[in-house]
C-alpha cells in the first residue's frame, strides 16, 4: 500500500516517527514535506498529500500539523477526501470503522510518538463497517 504524508513545521518531528513506522510495517512511504523545522504554511502540505490521494497516486494520506485542525480543514476541501482528526487511538479506529477516513490528521503539538504509533496501527487494522455507515458517507459527496 503506498502512503503519502506531509507536515508543517510544527509537525516536522514526529512526522518521523510516522515515517518510520509506515516503513517498519511494509508500507511504501512518500513525505511529501516539510523538510525541516523552518516555518511554513500547512495548506501548501496538506493540499499535496490530499491531491495525491484523491487522484489515486496514494491510498492513504497522514498529515499533521500543531493542532491538527489546519491540515484537515484543507484536506477536506479536496473532493474525495474524507479526512480525520485522530486525538486518540480509540478516535483512529471509528475514523476507519465509521467514516472510511482515507487522510488521518495529527495534533503533533498535543500528541506523542507512542498515540501516533497506536493510532497507525488501529487506522490500519480496522474496517470500515459498510451498513449505515455506507449510507452516510455516500452522503458525503453526492
Ligand atoms: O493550522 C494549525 C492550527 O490549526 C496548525 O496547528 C499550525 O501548525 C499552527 O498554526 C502553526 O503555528 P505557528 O505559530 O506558526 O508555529
Amino acid at each position: 500500500m503506498k502512503i503519502a504524508i506531509g507536515s508543517d513545521h510544527a509537525g516536522y518531528e514526529l512526522k518521523k516517527t510516522v515515517y518510520s513506522w509506515l516503513e517498519r510495517n511494509g508500507y511504501k512511504v512518500n513525505d511529501m514535506g516539510t523538510y525541516s523545522d523552518d516555518s511554513v504554511d500547512y495548506p501548501d502540505y496538506a493540499r499535496k498529500v490530499a491531491e495525491a490521494v484523491a487522484n489515486g497516486e496514494y491510498d492513504q494520506g497522514v498529515l499533521l500539523c500543531g493542532s491538527g485542525v489546519g491540515v484537515s480543514i484543507v484536506a477536506n476541501k479536496v473532493k474525495g477526501i474524507r479526512a480525520a482528526l485522530a486525538f486518540n487511538p480509540e478516535i483512529a479506529s471509528l475514523a476507519r470503522q465509521h467514516n472510511n477516513a482515507n487522510v488521518l490528521c495529527f495534533p503533533a503539538r498535543y500528541s506523542d510518538s507512542e498515540t501516533i504509533e497506536k493510532s497507525l496501527e488501529n487506522w490500519f487494522a480496522a474496517e470500515f463497517e459498510g451498513g449505515r455507515h455506507q449510507r452516510r458517507v455516500a452522503k458525503i459527496e453526492p
